[in-house]
C-alpha cells in the first residue's frame, strides 16, 4: 500500500487539457490477439500500466516477443505457447480472463495466480468452461494450474457470464485457434457490460475472423487464423472520466484530446450521463470538452453497460444537488473489490447518506467531511476519493498507488490537472 494521500482541493473551477493514457481494455485484447496471430504487430499508443505490463509479462513468460519500442509502442512477434510458465494476474480481470483460454492453445504447465483480492474474484465459469472445451485444469479460482496439450478441440459451450463479460470476451479471444472453432452460449442473468464483448468481436473482425453475433447472448467464432495486423490504441475513456468529473464538480473545463468520434469503449456513455447530471458535453476535433454547470443534478441511471463508470457517477452523485440512483450493477460486487458495499462504507464514512441495493446504490446529497478514503487496492474507488477531495477538504486517500493498475502516474495528472506540480 502506498502513503496516505492528502487530496487536494481545487481553490477554483478546473481548466485544463488532459491527454489520456491508451484503453486497457484495448491494449490487453490487442496484445492476446497479436500473440496468437499468424505475424508480427506493432501495437501504437498501448496503455503502459500494470494491468497492461502483467499482460506483457505473461506473454512473454508463455514464449512470445514483446519488445518496448522507443516510442511507446510494443512490437509483438508470436510463437507457439509454451509451459512451464508463471501468470501472475495481479488484479486485472482481463489478464485472468483473458489468459487462460490463450493458455490452452500451449504445450506444458502454466500455473495462474495474483493478489491476494484476485484469488476471490469469479474465474469458476472460465475454468468450467475450458474443462468441457477439453482443457485440462483444476479449481474455480486463483490459483490454478492449466495443463497445455497444444490446442483444443473447440466446439459449443453454454456458461454462465452474468458475472462478467469478460468470461464470454476471453474465450472468444482465443477460440479462432480452437480446431473447430468456438460457439459461446449464455444462459442466466443478463451479461453486464455488453459493449466490452462488442468491442471483443469487432477487434477480432478487425484480425480477420469471422465471428457471427446475430443471435442474442450467442456468439460463434469460426476455426481459422488470426491475422497479425498493427493497432492504434484509443485513450482510455473510462479513465478520462475523473478528469472530466474534475470540471464536472468545480463549474470549471476539461478537454480530453483525441476522444475517438465513434467507439467501442463503454466509456463514451460518460457523454450522455455527465449531460444528464447537468453538464455541457461537446465532442469536436479537438477532443470531448465538458462544461461543469454551476449545480449538479442527481440521476437515475443503469450502469449494466457502463459498469466501470459507477465510482465516477456515485463521487459526483455526492456532490450533487439531488438524490441518485444506480440499477444494474449487482456484478460490480466481484471487481477489483465490492464496489457497491465499498462505496456505501466510504460515502457514509465521509458523513454522506449512501445506501446499497440488491443491484446498485443510491445517494442521497448530504454535507460531507473531510476523513480517509479507503480505496480497497481498486483503481476506480481511489479516483473516486479524489474527486470527492477536489470539493471536501481533508479528504485523504489511502492507497492512491492502486491507480496505477490502469494510469501510470495518476497523481502527477490530477497535480498537473491542478496546476499544483
Ligand atoms: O473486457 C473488458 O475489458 C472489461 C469488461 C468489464 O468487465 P465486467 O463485465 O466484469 O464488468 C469492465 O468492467 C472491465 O473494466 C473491463
Ligand atoms: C472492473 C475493472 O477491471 P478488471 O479489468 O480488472 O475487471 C475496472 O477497471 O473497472
Amino acid at each position: 500500500m502506498t502513503p496516505q494521500w492528502s487530496a487536494p482541493t481545487a481553490d477554483g473551477p478546473v481548466r485544463a487539457t488532459v491527454p489520456v493514457p491508451g484503453s486497457k481494455s484495448i491494449t490487453n485484447r490487442a496484445l492476446v490477439l497479436a500473440a496468437i496471430a499468424d505475424a508480427p504487430a506493432t501495437l501504437h499508443a498501448p496503455l503502459r500500466s500494470r494491468d497492461t505490463l502483467l499482460m506483457a509479462a505473461a506473454l512473454r513468460a508463455l514464449g512470445v516477443g514483446v519488445e518496448d519500442g522507443p516510442d511507446g509502442s510494443w512490437r509483438v512477434t508470436p510463437a507457439p505457447l509454451r509451459g512451464p510458465a508463471s501468470v501472475d494476474c495481479g488484479l486485472a480481470g482481463t489478464v485472468m480472463r483473458f489468459l487462460p483460454p490463450a493458455a490452452a492453445l500451449a504445450t506444458g504447465e502454466v500455473l495462474f495466480d495474483g493478489d491476494e483480492q484476485a484469488r476471490v474474484r469469479p474465474m469458476g465459469t472460465v475454468l468450467g468452461a475450458l474443462r468441457a472445451l477439453g482443457a485440462d485444469v483444476d479449481g474455480d479460482a486463483l490459483p490454478f494450474t492449466l495443463r497445455g496439450k497444444g490446442g483444443l478441440p473447440g466446439g459449443e459451450v453454454t456458461i454462465d457470464a452474468s458475472a462478467s463479460s469478460q468470461f464470454v470476451s476471453g474465450l472468444l479471444l482465443s477460440g479462432a485457434r480452437y480446431e473447430s472453432g468456438l460457439t459461446v452460449v449464455h444462459s442466466g442473468k443478463p451479461v453486464p457490460s455488453l459493449p466490452h464483448i462488442d468491442m471483443t468481436v469487432a477487434m477480432l473482425r478487425e484480425a480477420g475472423v469471422a465471428v457471427d453475433d446475430s443471435t442474442p447472448d450467442t456468439w460463434r467464432v469460426q476455426p481459422g487464423p488470426v491475422a497479425g495486423r498493427d493497432w492504434h490504441v484509443e485513450p482510455d475513456l473510462s479513465n478520462a472520466t475523473p478528469f472530466l468529473a474534475a470540471a464536472a464538480v468545480t463549474g470549471g473545463e476539461v478537454t480530453v484530446p483525441g476522444w475517438p468520434a465513434s467507439t467501442t469503449q463503454p466509456g463514451d456513455a460518460a457523454r450522455d450521463l455527465f449531460a444528464r447530471m447537468g453538464c455541457v458535453v461537446e465532442l469536436s476535433p479537438a477532443g470531448l470538452t465538458l462544461r461543469g454547470p454551476d449545480r449538479l443534478m442527481g440521476v437515475d441511471v443503469d450502469l449494466r453497460d457502463e459498469s466501470e463508470l459507477t465510482p465516477t457517477v456515485a463521487a459526483l452523485a455526492v456532490l450533487a444537488d439531488g438524490p441518485t440512483r444506480i440499477r444494474g450493477v449487482a456484478h460490480i460486487r466481484g471487481h477489483e473489490t465490492d464496489r457497491i458495499a465499498a462505496l456505501v462504507a466510504e460515502i457514509n464514512g465521509l458523513g454522506g447518506a449512501a445506501e446499497e441495493t440488491e443491484d446498485g446504490l443510491v445517494i442521497t446529497p448530504a454535507p460531507l467531511r473531510g476523513g480517509v478514503w479507503h480505496a480497497y487496492a481498486d483503481h476506480r474507488m481511489a479516483t473516486a476519493g479524489a474527486i470527492i477531495g477536489l470539493v471536501v477538504p481533508g479528504v485523504v486517500v489511502d492507497d492512491i498507488g492502486s491507480t496505477t493498475k490502469t494510469i501510470p502516474d495518476f497523481p502527477g495528472m490530477w497535480a498537473d490537472l491542478l496546476g499544483v506540480r
